[in-house]
């Protein structure tokens, strides 16, 4: 469980062109549950998301992860949480060209040192079970839009995080893959993953298998849904 208390966030702090991104923000996250943070352009929910997923601090208040504070950790630690405890979909997919499908996912493995055989063999699953494993050996640069998003999710996957997070998955995506999208995240929910999700795209906040919807509006909530 995620939970934010009194939780304020502020870009260029005391500078004339200060943002205050977040105002007061409390709220919990609940394990094994699909959460979408909505809210128009500019509301906050990437901040909200790089919070809870520990990429970035909070300007005030504080940030518990199953009951340890982790928003006054050190960089160190809160990188080796990133590691351990997310796993991240990024609109723009971040893969890096040059490298081939298999490659990227097996990339986020490599700082902990596991064996190369085994985790290729687990990157693989994952792209198999995504329908992607004939494109394991494809550069990047070939994939279309709907097929980089799961190479991303098989990539996000791959150290088995227990927290998925996704910013905005579905902007570049039409409906087909739309909906193909909110069947993994389906299945990793019933997997035991727990899933929290910026979207402005109501074909995600509306859908059947979202638990809980999360509403933002200049920095603050303004209202929750179950
Ligand atoms: N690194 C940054 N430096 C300065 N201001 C920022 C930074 N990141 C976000 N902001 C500002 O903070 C506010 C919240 O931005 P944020 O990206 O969290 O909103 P959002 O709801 O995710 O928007 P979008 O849907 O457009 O991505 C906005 O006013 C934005 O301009």
């Amino acid at each position: 469980m995620i939970t934010l208390t009194a939780v304020t966030k502020l870009y260029n702090e005391g500078r004339p062109n200060e943002v205050q991104a977040l105002r007061g923000i409390d709220l919990t996250i609940a394990r094994n549950a699909v959460t979408v943070l909505k809210g128009p352009s500019g509301s906050g929910k990437t901040t909200l998301l790089s919070l809870i997923a520990c990429m970035a601090r909070p300007t005030s208040g504080r940030v518990h992860l199953d009951g340890e504070l982790v928003s006054g950790l050190p960089e160190k630690f809160l990188t080796e949480l990133r590691r351990t405890t997310f796993g991240f979909v990024f609109q723009r997919f971040n893969l890096i060209r040059g490298l081939s499908v298999l490659e990227n996912v097996m990339l986020p493995a490599a700082p902990l040192g596991l064996e190369h055989a085994a985790v290729r063999a687990r990157a693989l699953e994952h792209l198999d079970a995504l329908d992607l494993g004939p494109r394991a050996d494809s550069p990047v640069e070939y994939l279309s839009g709907g097929e980089a998003q799961r190479a991303t999710i098989a990539r996000a996957l791959i150290n088995d995080p227990p927290i998925l997070i996704a910013d905005e998955p579905t902007a570049n995506l039409d409906t087909a893959l739309t909906e193909r999208f909110l069947e993994i995240v389906a299945a990793e929910r019933a997997a035991g993953r727990t899933v929290v999700i910026t979207s402005h795209d109501p074909r995600i906040w509306g859908a059947e298998g979202v638990d809980a919807v999360v509403e933002l509006r200049d920095g603050a909530i303004t209202g929750e849904f179950a």
